[in-house]
């Protein structure tokens, strides 16, 4: 490292000191802490993504988040040339960065990396940053901290996108790197040109009936509220009516959002008695997650249309745009191309969704919490749908089937123009399109789920009674050390401390239809735990059972 480099790192840095006492890890979804605390975190990851960019010779982004935690939370991660996550191999980086006791250790740290990753360093190569934040306001300053961060590498520049919602930021990145426009404009174009296409596929004699047409959308007064409100201006066949938008005074992620709804199965601010029968979604705070809900006329509850039930609408209709796609009048034709179909599910997809799936004859694979496992999972089939419960998922088409799938529509298009199989091809070309490739997009499921409902003529009663979920309960312990739990197999079995999966296995077995799991989360100082069971006090009490025990184990109790 030259000293002009150095001497610019080391006088940056000092305006950055770490917070002290506090070790921080790059986690599910990046960092994330009190705002307080995040300065020095976010000018670090700033160098980060520079050097990322340098590697990569790629634009990269940087997103200032903390999703659904609380509004005085704030986070950072990283978007990878793809549009995808930060890759695997340089958190271990990350984490040491963030952690780095002071500028001289913080120099010593680059220095090595640099070396092990031969990174064309000292300006040799230009180094181009996106920069994105939500809502929160503490995401003004720590953009600063993140500019800094990035200009503190020579020939390394950070551009600044505004506010934006998380997948906005991923696809912009992934587009820059296509060569490809990328402003909000063009966003909003990408997803409402080829919905407007699936909505003229729609099948003659689907209709849902007038009093389902409507929409209503809780935008966790976030983010996603606003852009929604944008990106309906494209169309007038939708109606959609936004609240907690985050200009009626209410507060991000409180009582409100995807994550709300879906872990507590209650309404969100905002909705009521009048919504009851109403098809109602939820956006979570940076717009990555969607669940959609029914109004129950009591207590505030709610029938709850999770992640999961968004994978196994997009996977049926997938499904049954490729067997048209496949099939020849009443012959099945003879040069098809046998598309690979997966989906993919974490420990928390409903026992009854997996269960739907597999009769359904789908592939179902299981990896980690985190869509950066799932996402990579998904990657390995021609199309491959991955969600998680709390609905953040996506569709993600491989370019050697879109290659057959662009040839096979030019074909269609000489052959049988208005064919069923031409508009399978054209409705599947146009899911490729809408749906985010970069990452899991509340706003681009949200319509293809419109489309569908749409296209199957269904309301949102018949698709929420596809299967029946089977009754969960999810709880959070506080305890001394969460990293003292250690588990395999997807997270389904815990392998530390020892006793502790035996001491929940004999829990789980005096339950009929019993499955519960524990495991630290990646974004909050807590271990969670999961129940699931044939009713709703079985899925209670042994959510209850497993969570004493975790206390017993591991909890502030167990150490006095
Ligand atoms: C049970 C659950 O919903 N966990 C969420 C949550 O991760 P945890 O590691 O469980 O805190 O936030 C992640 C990021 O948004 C998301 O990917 C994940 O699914
Ligand atoms: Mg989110």
């Amino acid at each position: 490292m030259n000293e002009e480099q150095r001497s610019l790192l080391l006088k940056s840095s000092s305006r950055f000191p770490p917070p002290q006492g506090v070790k921080l890890s790059y986690g599910t979804a990046g960092f994330r802490a009190d705002a307080s605390i995040l300065e020095s975190t976010v000018y670090r990851v700033g160098i980060l993504a520079a050097l990322r960019s340098l590697k990569t010779k790629s634009v990269i982004g940087l997103m200032i988040t903390a999703s659904h935690n609380k509004v005085s939370d704030n986070g950072v991660k990283i978007a990878d040339p793809s549009g995808g996550m930060l890759t695997q191999n340089w958190e271990p980086f990350a984490d040491a960065l963030a952690n780095a006791s002071d500028p001289g250790d913080l120099v010593r740290l680059i220095i090595e990396f640099v070396k092990k990753e031969n990174i064309p360093f000292e300006g040799v190569c230009p180094a181009e940053v996106l920069l994105g934040r939500d809502t929160r306001s503490s995401g003004r300053s720590l953009l600063e901290a993140a500019k800094q961060g990035v200009s503190s590498i020579v020939g390394a520049i950070a551009l600044d996108m505004g506010v934006l919602t998380t997948p906005q930021l991923h696809w912009m990145v992934r587009a820059r790197n296509k060569s490809m426009k990328a402003s909000e404009v063009d966003y909003f174009e990408q997803l409402s040109s080829p919905f407007r296409c699936l909505m003229d596929l729609i099948p003659e004699g689907s209709k849902i009936n007038e009093m389902d047409d409507k929409l209503i959308v809780d935008g966790a007064n976030g983010v996603g509220g606003e852009k929604l409100a944008g990106l309906k201006k494209m169309f007038n066949s939708l109606v959609i009516d936004v609240r907690n938008s985050g200009k009626e005074g209410g507060v991000l992620n409180e009582g409100v959002g995807a994550d709300y709804v879906q872990k507590e199965k209650v309404v969100p601010c905002g909705f009521g008695p009048s919504d009851v029968g109403l098809r109602c979604a939820s956006l979570d705070g940076d717009a990555d997650r969607l669940v959609y809900f029914l109004v129950l006329p009591k207590d505030n509850n709610i029938d709850l249309i999770d992640g999961d039930k968004i994978l196994s609408l997009f996977a049926l209709f997938v499904k049954e745009q490729l067997a048209i796609l496949n099939t020849n009048g009443n012959e099945k034709i003879n040069n098809y191309y046998h598309a690979r179909l997966g989906v993919v599910q974490t420990a928390y997809a409903n026992g009854a969704s997996t269960d739907y799936l597999k009769k359904q004859g789908l592939e179902v694979l299981f990896t980690p919490t985190g869509v950066k496992y799932l996402h990579e999972k998904a990657a390995e089939f021609d199309i491959g749908i991955y969600f998680e419960a709390n609905g953040h998922g996506t569709i993600l088409f491989s370019e050697e089937f879109l290659c057959w799938l662009e040839a096979r529509d030019n074909e269609l298009s000489s052959m049988s123009k208005g064919s069923e199989q031409k508009k399978a091809a054209l409705r599947l070309l146009a899911v490729s399109k809408l749906i985010n490739q970069a990452v899991g997009d509340a706003l681009s499921g949200l319509l293809l789920v419109e489309a569908i409902l749409r296209h199957m003529g269904w309301s949102i009663h018949i698709w929420n009674a596809l299967y029946q979920d089977l009754p969960s309960r999810q709880l959070k312990v506080k305890v001394v050390d969460r990293t003292a739990v250690v588990t395999e197999n997807a997270e389904t079995v815990v392998v530390k401390p020892p006793g502790l999966r035996e001491a929940i296995n004999a829990e789980i077995a005096k339950y009929p239809q019993g499955r519960s799991f524990v495991r630290p989360s990646g974004t909050e100082d807590i271990i969670r735990v999961y129940a699931e069971a044939s009713t709703q006090d079985a899925a209670d009490s042994l959510g209850n059972s497993v969570a004493r025990l975790v206390d017993k184990f591991l909890g502030f109790s167990s150490s006095s």
